[in-house]
């Protein structure tokens, strides 16, 4: 399974792929909104069928496209948070929520192990609180 596909746009299926938790498309009222929200759909490949550099290369490249898609659109709602909290920004970091959520993913990355879950995690939100910051 070599062909990545990122569609942020919207072609959501029945039921999601992957256990993770879902968050309730809202309208402006913030009623349930009509449309579901978009869906980000990627194949996971396996290990085990990736056998050259090239084609375990092809897979990373995949994931690191959905991972971008999913760290632009996470600092987008984390600067959403900053606007809406009485203090944002570096200021305003909670490292209670912060250890919360690395307990939450840790969960979904057992073999990753928290510690180095709670790194990579530091700078995702250390980036987003410096793009807010723009
Ligand atoms: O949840 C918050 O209070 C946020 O500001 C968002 C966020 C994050 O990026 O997830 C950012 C900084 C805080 O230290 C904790 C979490």
């Amino acid at each position: 399974m070599h062909d990545q596909v990122i569609d942020a746009t919207g072609d959501a299926p029945d039921a999601p792929d992957a256990s993770v938790p879902s968050c309730p498309a809202r309208g402006p009222s913030g009623a349930p909104a009509e449309a579901a929200a978009p869906l980000l759909r990627v194949p996971l490949p396996s290990v085990e069928d990736l056998a050259t550099v090239a084609e375990a290369r092809a897979a990373i490249d995949g994931l690191d496209a959905a991972l971008a898609v999913l760290l632009e659109r996470r600092a987008a709602v984390a600067a959403l948070v900053q606007r809406l909290k009485p203090v944002g920004g570096f200021a305003g970091r909670d490292p209670d929520r912060e250890r919360a959520i690395v307990d939450a993913m840790a969960e979904h990355a057992p073999s990753l192990g928290r510690d180095r879950l709670a790194k990579i995690m530091s700078a995702v939100i250390e980036a987003g609180l410096a793009a807010a910051d723009r």
